[in-house]
């Protein structure tokens, strides 16, 4: 955590320098960490996850206590924290954690901590709930927040405007794109999209645009007649047939034939679509197209392997999901939504705070998909016991394979803003050694892919 040694000024001004101490390295190999910090307008808010569900809360000027008792400034609704459990007072562009001597401990970065600094992502954890420190300006207001979609666990702010948006473009017949990391959970949302709608009643098709060989795509998406090609032997629909009165999903859109593109903007501008070989008229297709990608489609457009025409047809409307990592306050509650999904093969279990603590400060690079893996991983490892300690999420953490993820010196640089300038946290969200960490910081060269 930070430390500055002459106490917290109140405001940090451009281009600071601001020594971590706890990570101060104590052989003569280490250099010191310098960070430059650009000075806040705005205030502080908390997104708090407890068992009340998903709330902000708006850091005022003096410091506020955090604890289960009525009388607390922050009430946390959960029988692990204790009465008074920390205080979080608010210093300019950082604010300061103490834990009050709670029983549980007080965790920041993943480390149970007496006192800590923080910043713009950092998760505290306390008991079985956390707080995440985001930015909070006056008119903070990029979209009407809903309730969270049933299935989805998350009740962060960017989930809460993401259903909004999700509800209101359910109601719609237009395409949608679907934008986010690979695990984030877009073909969960894409779901969503369609029982949200007046087509929840009609069929979901789902494809994989990139599981096909290139050759059947067409196929696959407009039928084809019988012998309308070698290996063609029966007569098929297709997957816009088949989604007749209901949503044709197409994930990873980006790997879409260039020449089976023309035919798909065809079907989306209302005209006849014919099977591959049928003769005449084909038929007007009825089928709300949402597509997916985790690349972006503009680059695709612009290395000339996607048409522009068709994909200003499917951004009209674009759902950006964004990475875990920028929601930690949903971690946990995805976390139990997962831990309870695994109850019929592990029964049903509890994360200690320390193991909440871990998940927090991990970075999650394969989202929702890792977590699932890493809790998996985990539960195997507890063999019948009901708690999830850290050791064994440290365990799992360690052995899964790390989706392929490039560091750069600007992400390195905001994974350790996240972790309020712990070298030591970031790395290990980062999962790569201190000392690759701090390279990545100066250089930007990143890990290669496994
Ligand atoms: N908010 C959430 N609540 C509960 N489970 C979730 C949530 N988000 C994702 N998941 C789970 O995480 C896994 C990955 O989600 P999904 O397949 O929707 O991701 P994706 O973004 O479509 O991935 P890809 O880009 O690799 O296709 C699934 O098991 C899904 O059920």
């Amino acid at each position: 955590m930070f430390s500055p040694s002459n106490g917290p000024a109140n405001e940090v001004r451009p281009n600071e320098v601001r020594p971590n101490e706890e990570d101060r390295p104590s052989t003569a190999t280490s250099q010191t960490l310098e960070i430059a910090i650009v000075p806040r307008t705005g205030g502080w808010a908390l997104e708090i996850q407890d068992a009340a569900g998903g709330r902000r809360v708006v850091l005022g000027r003096t410091p506020v206590v955090v604890g289960s008792s009525a009388r607390a400034g922050i009430v946390i609704e959960d029988a692990t924290v204790s009465a008074r459990h920390c205080e979080i007072a608010v210093h300019g562009a950082w604010i300061l954690v103490r834990d009050l001597g709670s029983t549980n401990g007080t965790y920041v970065g993943g480390a149970r901590i007496h006192e800590a600094w923080g910043t713009e992502g950092t998760t505290i954890a306390v008991g079985q709930s956390t707080l995440v420190c985001v930015a909070h300006e006056e008119n903070d207001d990029d979209g009407e927040e809903d309730e969270p979609l049933p299935g989805v666990a998350g009740e962060s702010r960017p989930m809460r405007i993401l259903a909004g948006q999700v509800r209101r473009l359910a109601k719609l017949s237009a395409p949608v794109l679907v934008n986010g990391e690979t695990g984030v959970g877009k073909e969960l949302i894409v779901r969503a999209l369609h029982a949200e709608g007046p087509r929840a009643g009609g069929p979901f098709v789902a494809m994989n645009v990139s599981a096909l060989p290139r050759e059947l795509v067409e196929s696959e998406l407009f039928g084809h007649e019988r012998g309308a090609f070698t290996g063609a032997v029966n007569r098929r629909a297709g997957a816009f047939a088949e989604a007749e009165g209901g949503t044709l999903f197409l994930d990873e859109i980006g790997e879409l034939p260039i020449d089976a593109q023309p035919k798909l903007l065809r079907a989306l501008d209302g005209y006849e679509v014919r099977r591959i070989g049928a003769a005449g008229s084909g038929r007007k297709a009825n089928a709300r197209v949402v597509t997916a990608t985790h690349v972006r489609l503009s680059d695709s457009v612009e290395r000339g392997a996607f048409r522009r025409d068709l994909f200003h047809r499917l951004e009209v409307f674009v759902v950006e999901i964004p990475p875990l990592r920028e929601r930690q306050g949903d971690i946990v509650p995805i976390a139990r939504a997962i831990l309870a999904q695994m109850e019929p093969d592990f029964g049903l279990l509890e994360m200690t705070p320390a193991a909440i603590g871990q998940l927090t400060a991990h970075d999650w690079p394969g989202n929702v998909r890792e977590l699932r893996a890493v809790l998996q991983r985990a539960a195997d490892y507890a063999r019948g016991r009901s708690r999830l300690e850290a050791a064994l999420i440290e365990r799992a953490l360690r052995k899964t394979r790390r989706t392929p993820v490039a560091y750069d010196a600007e992400a390195a640089r905001q994974c350790l803003e996240r972790h309020g300038g712990n070298v030591s946290a970031a790395a290990r969200a980062a999962n790569v050694p201190r000392t690759t960490f701090r390279k990545l910081l100066t250089e930007g060269a990143g890990p290669k892919k496994a």
